[in-house]
């Protein structure tokens, strides 16, 4: 068995090499010569699987490591019999925690207290669920918009995307990218919605850069001063526009979903289902692959409020750190991709133990994400 697997997948040569010979290759582009012998494929997003790519060769299951599945032609999979997994939730935490962290750096920089402002999600799914949880830990309202929640009649208070428009304060999108269909996406953020954002309000793009109109936006920002822009993601990519780089407040290579946490998770998803495909299913614990992490224990004396929430979690994750190394290199052919790369080791808040003298911050950092503790002084 030849398994091909994309080079910017960590702990898949361990895993896969139990069921074969594995061969890590670039993802953008695939070599196609190494898919003549291949039995098996496991790409990122940046790989598109359709069927210029494997028509007409011997690959039998596919494999995204990834939770977006818009770069995968699964009508052409299912129509050449070829076996396919995604990692749904793989990287959930990660993009929740980036969101967070940008929200706290915005809050310190223009001074609110984030209990203040209403938070409006786009996508109530594996990434806008978990940030709904740990918003509402905090206090703070949030907004809900998922059509095909509501549609399936899913449990929760479901709102048109022109109310959250109306009343949130900060916008944040978390839908995968549907190019057509009832719940079409892309530039689901148009000029309209742009320009109809709430003064001062803050729009955050972690999902896809499609979701949100690029062009429309450089022009919106070129009106309104008082918007805050934070995007991961970007439209096209890997070649950003530089001059909305420029603009925006936090501006990242796609890499909200980045933490080691959730890149091996969305190795071991793919690693399962590939396992189950070929009838020799195993199970991988996480936590046997996992580094310890550079920092293991710290001690919080008192109670918790929004700047020590923002200097521990900053302490695990800052977004300013893959803010600026794209800033520096935005427009130079390939730079986009090296930063994702060569992505510096990033864990999750849950690889940080917080020992805290107060009980209610422990109880708190605990539904935040934290391991946290509660050890009387
Ligand atoms: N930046 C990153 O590194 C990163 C990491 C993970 C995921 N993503 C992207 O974010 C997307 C969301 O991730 P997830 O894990 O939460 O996926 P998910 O599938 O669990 O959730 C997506 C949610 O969006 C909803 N949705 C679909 N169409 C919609 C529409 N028109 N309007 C509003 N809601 C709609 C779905 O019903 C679902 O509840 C992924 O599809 C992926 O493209 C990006
Ligand atoms: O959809 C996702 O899971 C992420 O957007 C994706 O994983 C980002 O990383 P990539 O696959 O491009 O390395």
């Amino acid at each position: 068995m030849k398994i091909l697997v994309d080079e910017n997948m960590p702990y898949a040569r361990e895993l896969f090499s139990r069921t074969g010979e594995v061969v890590a290759v670039p993802g953008r582009p695939v070599p196609t010569g190494a898919l003549n012998d291949a039995d098996a494929l496991m790409v990122r997003s940046v790989t598109k699987v359709n069927e210029a790519l494997l028509g007409g060769k011997g690959i039998k299951f596919v494999g995204t490591a990834t939770a977006g599945t818009d770069h995968v032609d699964e009508d052409f999979l299912a129509r050449a019999g070829i076996g396919f997994s995604a990692a749904p939730g793989c990287n959930a935490i990660a993009v929740v925690e980036y969101v967070f962290s940008a929200l706290l750096m915005l809050a310190e920089r223009d001074g609110f207290q984030l209990r203040d402002r209403t938070v409006g999600i786009v996508g109530v799914g594996n990434v806008g669920g978990r940030l709904q949880k740990r918003l509402e830990a905090l206090g703070i309202k949030t907004l809900l918009c998922d059509p095909p929640r509501a549609d399936r009649g899913d449990a929760g208070e479901f709102h048109s995307l022109e109310k959250l428009v109306a009343e949130a304060d900060v916008l944040t999108f978390h839908t995968p990218l549907h190019k057509a269909g009832p719940y079409r996406t892309l530039h689901l953020a148009d000029e309209t919605l742009l320009q109809a954002l709430k003064p001062d309000s803050i729009l955050i793009n972690a999902c896809r850069g499609p979701v949100v109109d690029n062009a429309a936006l450089l022009r919106v920002l070129q009106q309104r001063r008082d918007l805050s822009v934070v995007l991961d993601v970007w439209e096209p990519e890997p070649d950003l526009n530089v001059a909305l780089l420029e603009r925006v407040d936090i501006g990242t290579p796609h890499i909200a979903g980045y933490t080691l946490e959730g890149k091996a998770r969305g190795t071991t998803q793919v690693f399962e289902a590939w396992t189950r495909f070929i009838g020799q299913a195993q199970q991988v614990e996480l936590e046997t692959l996992l580094p310890a992490p550079e920092f293991g224990c710290i001690t919080l004396r008192g109670p918790l409020d929004q700047p020590t929430l923002k200097r521990l979690a900053h302490l695990v994750y800052d977004v300013r750190r893959d803010d600026a190394p794209l800033r520096k290199v935005a427009g130079q052919p390939g730079e986009f991709d090296r930063l994702r790369k060569q992505y510096l080791e990033r864990r999750e808040w849950s690889s940080l133990r917080v020992e805290c003298d107060n009980a209610d911050a422990a109880a708190l950092l605990q539904q935040l994400g934290f391991n946290a503790v509660h050890q009387p002084a």
